[in-house]
This record gives structure tokens, C-alpha cells and sequence, in this order.
């Protein structure tokens, strides 16, 4: 076939094994599969040529070392990958878009937009109360210590993990998160973002879409949460007494 002329030939029964946990990221797969080719299509489309070793393996004479040391069910596709071998092609085209850098393949952006869009757009309204300062009271007070840990998070894994900036069309949340990061005593508080991203990925980007709205659930939660101590604070300030 011309599309697969000049790529690696196929390793077969009298072949050697490549090493199975020396650090590199192998894919191996079978030019014929269709399964595996899906895996294939990803890992280019992404742009991994350099970071996943493509082992093309022969399955008209499969070597013996396939099912017995990498793969018991002796199949293909399957990606070895941080010490871990994994298989199934469609779980894989998902754990390569989700573990791996490149143009994601998964349109969390549409879902995100729609679903983050209305908690968003009430920060905004909360955040043009007062216009004697950028917080939500005007001066930074309780309200604000109460909503940045959540918005925080959101911000950081809604850009990095959906494509979905925030403060893009909300200029007073843009000011107010620019505001904040000028505060030492908030900064001095803030989690490396890439922690965040992380562990995000690592709980939910495996699982099905169905978590992009149990997100989305927690985020109007915590909405309802921050709305309720926003009335506290206000009350508190009538009446000096310390809700929170
Ligand atoms: N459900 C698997 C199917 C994989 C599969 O059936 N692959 C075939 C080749 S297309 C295979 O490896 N068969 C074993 C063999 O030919 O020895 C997936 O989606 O990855």
C-alpha cells in the first residue's frame, strides 16, 4: 500500500523484543488493525511521532514475547506507557488525548462553555456591585477570600483542560483575578496550577463525559455556596457579627 510504504517493517516471531520498561513510550499495533490503527491516526494527529515509538508487530507470525511479556491478551493495539501496558482502542485514543500534549481531540470546549457559562457570568454581575474597587464589596474582604480558591481552580482547568478562558468577554473577573494576584497574602496561599491540572486529569479525563457535567454540578454548588456567603458577609457587615 502506498499510504504505508517505507515505514518500519513488522516485527515477527524472529524478532527480538524491545525493551519493555527502559522509559519510552511504545505503541504497538499491526498496519492491517483497524483498532489500532485509530490509536495510530491520534498519536499522529497530535503530533507524538517523537514521544510514541510506533512497534509495528506481524500478526500473520506474531512474536511469542508479545503475549507472553507485554500484552496477555496478546492483542493489538496496546501502548506501554509509565510503566503501565494498556490496551483497548477506544480507551486508548481517549488516554492518548487526555495524558499526552498536542490538539485535543475531545470538544470539552462546546460542553464547558455552556455549562461554566451562567456561574461565570453571575461572578461578573456580583463583581460590578460596588465600584469603589475591583472585589466584590469594592475593598478585598471575606467574599473575595471565600470565592478565589474555587475560581481559581476553575480558571486554571477550564483554560488547560477545556479550552474555556473565564475572563474572556468578563473584564471585571479579569481584573478582579488580576487584582488578587497582586495581593501577598493570597499569592503566598496559591497551588502550583499544573498540580491542579494534574490531579484533574488523573480523576476524571479517563472516565467518561458524563464527568464534564458532574463539574459542572460542583461548579453551580459552590456557586450556590459562594452566593450564601456572600449574603452572610453582607449581613455581617449590617450587623458586625462574624458569620464565616
Ligand atoms: N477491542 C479491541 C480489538 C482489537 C483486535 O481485535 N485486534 C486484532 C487485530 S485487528 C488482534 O490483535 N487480534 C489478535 C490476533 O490477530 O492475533 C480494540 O478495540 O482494541
Amino acid at each position: 500500500m502506498a499510504s504505508i510504504s517505507g515505514v518500519q517493517p513488522p516485527l515477527n516471531s524472529t524478532s527480538e523484543q524491545p525493551p519493555l520498561f527502559d522509559g519510552t513510550t511504545r505503541l504497538y499495533t499491526s498496519y492491517s488493525c483497524p483498532y489500532a490503527q485509530r490509536v495510530w491516526i491520534t498519536r499522529n494527529y497530535k503530533g507524538l511521532q517523537d514521544k510514541i515509538e510506533l512497534v509495528p508487530i506481524d500478526l500473520s507470525n506474531k512474536p511469542a514475547w508479545y503475549k507472553e511479556k507485554v500484552y496477555p491478551e496478546g492483542k493489538v493495539p496496546s501502548l506501554k506507557h509509565n510503566g503501565k501496558v494498556l490496551g483497548e482502542s477506544l480507551d486508548l485514543i481517549k488516554y492518548v488525548d487526555a495524558n499526552f500534549e498536542g490538539t485535543p481531540l475531545f470538544p470539552n470546549h462546546h460542553p464547558a462553555k455552556k455549562e461554566f457559562g451562567p456561574a461565570s457570568d453571575f461572578l461578573e454581575n456580583a463583581l460590578g456591585k460596588f465600584d469603589d474597587g475591583p472585589f466584590f464589596l469594592g475593598q478585598f474582604s471575606l467574599v473575595d477570600i471565600a470565592y478565589i480558591p474555587f475560581v481559581e481552580r476553575f480558571h486554571i482547568v477550564l483554560a488547560e483542560v477545556f479550552k474555556h478562558d473565564i475572563t474572556e468577554g468578563r473584564p471585571k473577573l479579569a481584573t478582579w483575578i488580576e487584582e488578587l494576584n497582586k495581593i501577598g497574602a493570597y499569592t503566598q496561599t496559591r497551588v502550583d496550577p499544573q498540580i491542579i491540572v494534574d490531579k484533574f486529569k488523573e480523576r476524571h479525563m479517563n472516565s467518561d463525559l458524563i464527568l464534564i457535567f458532574l463539574f459542572a454540578t460542583w461548579l453551580k454548588l459552590v456557586h450556590f455556596y459562594c452566593a450564601a456567603s456572600t449574603v452572610k458577609v453582607e449581613l455581617q457587615q449590617t450587623s458586625s457579627e462574624i458569620f464565616l
